[in-house]
């Protein structure tokens, strides 16, 4: 079974063991950051801190500014990151818009060969993401891409719901991806802006502006380059700013129009599936596989008749109105 196979968690990868295995790669962290001056200089000098400066397995720290009206490209910059402006890339192209299109630029401003996204709205974020992410590209030629994992809390002001984290994931993304790609039911976390990949995999990608990009990526290579190209890393717990509902809902339409371009893109290649009905998801359970358990439920819907066709319905209004 794929989850498996393919899963693993951070701690089996310690930085040791990715130095030996580095080889000639080299590896960019890019953080694709729109306002996020409170919170991008701490990752950006945590990364440096502890996989740059104590240990070269990280040869290069992007931020690609998209669009920020804040002190974030300063921010970063300060904490020892390149920063590009996601404008400023290849500016002859037509300008597009939002996380994808600066996910989708940092490929022409960096150089590894392996590549790290990192949201730069974490509040949790440790270097063990960046080393968690790395250790099944560095292990295994026949990955191409690691999703992370991990517990999502809603953290709004004072109050604190565990597991709460992850809406539109929850809401839209994992129902829609059970129902018409089931083989990826498996992937805990397919709209977490953690990943990494190898270049040559993601060069030959396209990538959905906004904020399909994660789940067009993710279908893409699950069409591209096949289920077993695709891992996942626990990464223990993550926490981040949130938007409000109304903002995800924008979020969410991304997702649907991200998925309808697949389904009709891939239904052109084959003929398109009933969806599947069984809706598979996840509870955090230390002993699970991923660090989670796996709940399976039966979402099938069926469908009563017009209730006119219906005699005995007939034959009773005909006896209450009488
Ligand atoms: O147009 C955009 C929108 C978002 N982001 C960045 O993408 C990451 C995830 O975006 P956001 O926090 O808005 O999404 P959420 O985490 O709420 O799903 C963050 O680092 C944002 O700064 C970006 O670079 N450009
Ligand atoms: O997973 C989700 O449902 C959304 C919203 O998360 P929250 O409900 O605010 O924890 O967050 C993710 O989705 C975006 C779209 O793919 C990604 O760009 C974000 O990085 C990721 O945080």
């Amino acid at each position: 079974m794929w989850m498996h196979r393919r899963t693993s968690a951070a701690s089996d990868w310690p930085v040791e063991k990715l130095l030996a295995a580095k080889g000639a790669n080299l590896i960019s962290v890019v953080l694709p950051a729109r306002n996020e001056e409170e919170t991008v200089g701490s990752i950006v000098a945590e990364i440096r801190r502890e996989l740059v400066e104590r240990v070269p397995l990280v040869d290069q720290i992007m931020v690609i500014d998209s669009c920020s009206t804040d002190g974030t490209a300063a921010v970063a910059a300060a904490a020892g990151a390149e920063v590009a402006a996601q404008d400023a890339i290849l500016p002859h192209l037509p300008r597009m818009s939002g996380k994808g299109e600066a996910l989708w630029k940092s490929l022409a401003v960096t150089r590894g060969d392996i590549i790290v996204f990192v949201d730069a709205d974490l509040r949790s974020f440790t270097s063990s993401y960046v080393t968690g992410l790395l250790g099944p590209l560095l292990n295994d030629p026949e990955v191409g891409y690691v999703k992370g994992c991990y517990e999502r809390p809603l953290i709004t002001g004072s109050d604190r719901v565990e597991g709460g984290g992850g809406r539109v994931t929850e809401l839209v993304a994992r129902p829609l991806i059970n129902l018409h790609w089931p083989l990826l039911a498996g992937v805990i976390q397919p709209l977490g802006g953690e990943y990494a990949g190898r270049r040559s995999l993601l060069e030959r990608l396209p990538f959905v502006t906004g904020y399909g990009v994660e789940l067009g990526l993710l279908l893409d290579v699950f069409q591209t380059a096949g289920l077993d190209a695709l891992a996942q890393v626990d990464l223990g717990r993550r926490v981040h700013s949130h938007q409000s509902t109304q903002a995800l809902g924008a979020m969410s339409s991304q997702i649907l129009l991200t998925s309808w371009s697949r389904l009709q893109r891939h239904g052109r290649m084959m003929p398109l599936e009933a969806p599947a009905t069984e809706l598979t998801q996840f509870r955090r359970d230390a002993g699970g596989v991923g660090g989670h358990d796996v709940q399976v439920s039966d979402v099938q819907v069926d469908e009563r008749p017009p209730m006119i066709g219906i005699p005995a319905y007939t034959d009773s209004r005909r006896s209450i109105l009488s």
